[in-house]
């Protein structure tokens, strides 16, 4: 099935699959002078329309990124925009030497001291491969530092596109990034993200590339059909260990997140539990063999103990579909899961799995998410600033950056209680993760600043409008 426009912007391209799918369009007959003229006209009009008529100074490299910037000044100058050229080196490909050649403006050497209202950063793009010289650095800084508003073209230089590590330190902040054909891995993965301020693409025509990781886009709820009951719609048991305020937490969010049934498997009754929450007490494993039960959580306030460790295994023994977090996550290994699973790891749960699965930590984040899932078996929703998940089958979706507030405690147990109650709603791991983290960004953003847990997760049914 050929997939619609919006997908394909949707998409978030590695560079060998950016250079492939712009080899694709060079094999159709687009030149690179006529790519690198759209991508400049293109990221020329933002910066056009955020410089209102000041001063615009643009910083070129020796690469496209740097032809990329000759086209942006050629536009700005077309359209009245005061505007002058900082060439850190020379154009090094015939396409940045031509679109040098046609801008007919002011080009100032590295030493020139500047200072203006409107930075564009064209230095490094997508090409970057080591890490910016002092003098580049120190250029790229004090320029930033000399200018109010800065906008980076494709990427911020020092910026490596596939990891979204910053190869320098002190690399500047941006206010804005327009990122060029397709999205990046960097443009989502800290700490690159941190410093691109808000996000734009510019499309400039590449098709769809098979395999390619996506962004996280708000997904399609449906009420409940009119026949609907509360079995149908989904039984969700959330195992309670040794702590319970944390299964507490998940239960009140997964309520409020679509399964039609909620039930606590407690071994005695905790305090403070809702008059809306079902709680079943008895010793491990009591009612858990319920054949309506639809999905399982287990791992919030589990504990870590030997009894712990076997109340995790009689759950993943019964091989129904189940989110495994926090405790459990960290008594997890190889062959314990049976089932349809989702794993939900923050960076250390990530490490203790990686040493469970005998897998490396030295990659990038998606990277990571994607050889635990493949190892597992299981779908990883890696959380953190920077979340992603990735399914054995190769998906990868990068989340857009989520409100910072969520850094508070608790707020785990309320992604694992979403994402547990979509599972519980359509059994289906990769879809309830990417649910889950869609409706855990969106409550935390309608819940302002300051939220508890507690009220994230009583947010969440509002985030369903
Ligand atoms: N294909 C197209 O038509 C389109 C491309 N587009 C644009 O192209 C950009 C990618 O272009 P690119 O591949 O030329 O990479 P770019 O980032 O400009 O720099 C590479 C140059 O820098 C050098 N170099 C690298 N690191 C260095 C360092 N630390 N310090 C010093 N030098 C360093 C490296 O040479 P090296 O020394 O590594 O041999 C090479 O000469 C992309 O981000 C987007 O803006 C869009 O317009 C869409 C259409
Ligand atoms: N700085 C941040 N920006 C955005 N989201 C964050 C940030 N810090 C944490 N989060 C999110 O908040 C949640 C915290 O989960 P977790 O670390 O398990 O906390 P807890 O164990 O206290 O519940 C995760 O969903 C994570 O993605
Ligand atoms: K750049």
């Amino acid at each position: 099935m050929p997939l619609g426009r919006s997908s394909i912007l949707a998409q978030v391209l590695s560079v060998a699959q950016m250079r492939a799918a712009e080899e694709a369009l060079f094999e159709q007959g687009t030149s690179v002078e006529a790519l690198m003229e759209t991508a400049g006209r293109g990221a020329g009009e933002y910066v056009r329309r955020i410089a209102a008529g000041r001063p615009v100074t643009v910083l070129c490299g020796p690469g496209k990124n740097g032809g990329d910037g000759y086209v942006i000044a050629r536009h700005l100058m077309e359209h009245g925009t005061p505007v002058r050229v900082v060439a850190a080196a020379d154009p090094a490909t015939p396409a940045a030497r031509n679109a040098r050649g046609l801008y007919q403006g002011e080009v100032l050497g590295p030493d020139a001291v500047i200072e203006g209202e409107v930075l564009i950063d064209c230095l490094f793009g997508s090409g970057l491969t080591r890490p910016l010289s002092d003098s580049l650095l120190g250029l790229l800084r004090t320029l930033a530092e000399n200018h109010h508003l800065k906008v980076a073209v494709d990427l911020p230089s020092g910026v490596e596109s596939d990891s979204g590590a910053c190869l320098n330190a002190g690399l500047p902040r941006f206010d804005l990034t327009v990122a060029l054909s397709a999205w990046k891995h960097a443009h989502f993965a800290m700490p690159a993200c941190e410093t691109m301020g808000a996000l734009r693409l510019f499309d400039i025509g590449v098709a769809a590339v098979p395999g390619a990781a996506a962004v996280l886009t708000r997904p399609l709820f449906t009420p409940p059909p009119a026949d609907a009951h509360k079995y149908r719609r989904g039984l969700l048991g959330i195992v309670a260990g040794e702590m319970p305020g944390a299964p507490l937490l998940s239960a009140e969010a997964a309520m409020r997140a679509g399964a039609g049934y909620v039930k606590l498997f407690a071994r005695a009754r905790p305090a403070g539990v809702p008059n809306d929450l079902v709680c079943h007490a008895g010793p491990d494993a009591d009612g858990l063999d319920d054949p309506r039960i639809a999905a399982l959580l287990v791992g919030p306030g589990l504990g870590r103990s030997g009894a712990a460790a076997e109340r995790l295994q009689a759950v993943l023994e019964l091989s129904v579909p189940v989110v495994v977090d926090a405790d459990a996550l960290v008594l997890l290994g190889p062959g314990m899961m049976t089932g349809p699973a989702v794993l939900t790891p923050h960076e250390g749960e990530m490490a203790a799995l990686e040493r469970a699965f005998g897998l490396s930590a030295d990659a990038p984040k998606h990277a990571r998410a994607l050889a635990l899932a493949q190892a597992s078996g299981a779908v990883v929703l890696f959380k953190g600033p920077d979340s992603v998940i990735a399914a054995p089958d190769g998906r990868v979706l990068h989340a857009p950056r989520a409100p910072s507030w969520l850094s508070v405690a608790g707020t785990g147990d309320v992604l694992a209680g979403i994402t547990a109650s979509r599972l519980a709603v359509h059994r289906d791991p990769f879809r309830a993760a990417s649910e889950g983290l869609w409706l855990h960004g969106e409550a935390a953003r309608r819940s302002g600043p300051a939220f508890t847990a507690g009220d994230l997760a009583r947010t969440v049914s509002k985030a369903f409008a």
